[in-house]
């Protein structure tokens, strides 16, 4: 359904019914964040403690969440006081040399995680980018079958100023004129069954354009966007949801909820 108005506190116990339609015994959902971290060991796990410690002032608060990590250098993950019922997870994965592959591998990275484990221990799934802050409540209003957020640089251009993958020879490819919005690769989620297929054709097609020597001019948010132009997700998050810090605060953002913070690209992706 769609929550009338994301701005406020909404009661739990919608949140339960909604809930009672799947799992009749189960009372509180089991929700869980996906972060990815990697490369060379500081330079994007220097971002987790902000965003860990963050998500526990704002994310889902009093809900059981689990949080997964996954680096290429888990000894540098930050300890950080979890509340309770809330559980960090951290898995390695393999670092790549390029930041594009590492992006664009979190799809098969997430795929991998919800095969092996996550399907047997939540209900609902976001996969965020780390190098972000929480700001102000991120709640149950945002849960939903496949969930999406309007990337915060779009939402006043129209479709053709999209950055969508303009090349046929892709599997991203979207003609001009065609498109609802262009949605945010920074964050999405939903049922874990959803997001399972969103990532495993994502992954199935960044694969097949690497067999074809191309890759989509915003790696796995193309192949996003691309995705959910088939499949409509059931609810759109508003760029409340996926704010930028360099970005100035405009007056249809009424709260800032989640927001990538200013790095240095030269620096921490030199191969830019
Ligand atoms: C707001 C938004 O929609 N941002 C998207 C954008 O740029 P961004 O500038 O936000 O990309 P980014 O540098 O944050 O990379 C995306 C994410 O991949 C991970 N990472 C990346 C590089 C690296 O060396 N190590 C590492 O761990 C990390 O979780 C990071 O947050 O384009 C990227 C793909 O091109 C992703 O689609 C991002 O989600
Ligand atoms: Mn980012």
């Amino acid at each position: 359904w769609c929550w009338p108005n994301v701005t406020c506190g909404g009661p739990r116990w919608l949140v339960v019914a909604h809930l009672s339609i799947k799992y009749p015994y189960v009372d509180v959902s089991y929700i869980l964040t996906v972060t990815c971290v990697s490369l060379n060991s500081d330079r994007y796990v220097r971002f987790l403690r902000d965003f860990l410690e963050t998500a526990e002032k704002h994310f889902m608060v009093d809900f059981n969440v689990r949080y997964y990590v996954f680096t290429d250098c888990p000894d540098d993950v930050p300890s950080v006081n979890l509340s309770q019922g809330r559980h960090l997870t951290v898995i390695q994965v393999p670092a790549s040399n390029r930041w594009q592959e590492i992006s664009a591998r979190r799809m098969e990275i997430i795929q991998t995680a919800i095969e092996s484990q996550i399907s047997r221990e939540a209900d609902y799934i976001f996969c965020l980018d780390v190098d972000s802050k929480f700001h102000a409540r991120w709640g149950a209003e945002s849960l939903g079958r496949l969930v999406a957020v309007i990337h915060p640089g779009f939402y006043r251009k129209t479709r053709n100023h999209f950055t969508y993958e303009r090349r046929p020879a892709s599997t991203a490819y979207i003609p001009m004129d065609t498109g609802d919005y262009y949605y945010a690769g920074a964050a999405f989620g939903g049922f874990v069954e959803d997001v399972y297929t969103l990532t495993k054709v994502c992954r199935n097609q960044l694969e097949e354009d690497a067999r074809n020597s191309i890759e989509a001019v915003w790696q796995e948010e193309s192949h996003l966007n691309r995705y959910l132009l088939s499949n409509k997700p059931s609810k759109l998050l508003s760029p409340e949801y996926q704010w930028d810090d360099k970005k100035t605060k405009t007056k249809e953002v009424k709260v800032i909820r989640f927001s990538s913070v200013i790095k240095n690209y030269a620096e921490i992706r030199p191969n830019v």
